[in-house]
């Protein structure tokens, strides 16, 4: 339903440039374009995962209640993407500011080739599980069944991930 409101997670992440103030601005962007922003997570330092030839990663989670519907919200994060002036580079490379959605909805499942909800790696990513747990630690996996405080506990990811 249009008037239906679900609450969503992001991940925030950045590792180029002035790395704080372009989280401030995509928490902004975020405010304005997708919704209320019900919890904020601390910034962690976080260690480079899959390419680690890199400089280290600013993330934060934000959990936020939006009207968006999940294609809706891929749009409007890709465009807050554009305008922070993000440079796409390799898979799993460096950007100035990456936006990915891990949860919406409570119990919302979607595979496509476009969106992937829950985010397809967030159970293998301690810089991801971190920060949604400051915020949100008995929040279930709708596919795992589990909370994330108990994913957490079976993550084998051993890079450091370091609250600021
Ligand atoms: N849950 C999701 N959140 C954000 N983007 C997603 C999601 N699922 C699929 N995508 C797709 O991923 C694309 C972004 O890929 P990108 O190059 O940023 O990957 P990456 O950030 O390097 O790797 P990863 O997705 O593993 O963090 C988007 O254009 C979008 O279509
Ligand atoms: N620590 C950390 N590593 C990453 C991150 C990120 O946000 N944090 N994002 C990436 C892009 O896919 C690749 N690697």
């Amino acid at each position: 339903m249009h008037l239906d409101i679900n609450r969503t997670y992001l991940l925030l992440g950045s590792n180029l440039g002035d790395r704080e103030l372009y989280l401030e601005r995509a928490i902004q962007l975020i405010s304005e374009k997708v919704g209320v922003v019900i919890a904020r997570s601390s910034i962690y330092e976080t260690e480079p995962w899959g390419n680690t030839n890199q400089p280290g990663f600013l993330n934060l989670a934000l959990g936020v209640d939006t009207r968006l519907l999940p294609f809706e919200l891929l749009q409007a994060v890709l465009e807050i993407e554009k305008m922070l002036g993000r440079i796409r580079h390799e898979k799993w490379g460096s950007r100035l500011i990456d936006i990915d959605i891990i949860l919406y909805g409570d119990d919302i499942i979607i595979v496509d080739d476009q969106l992937q909800i829950p985010h397809a790696e967030m159970q293998n990513r301690k810089f991801v599980l971190e920060p949604l747990a400051e915020i949100a630690p008995n929040l279930v996996h709708p596919v795992f069944r589990k909370t994330i405080t108990e994913i957490l506990t079976t993550l084998t990811d051993t890079l450091s991930v370091s609250k600021r």
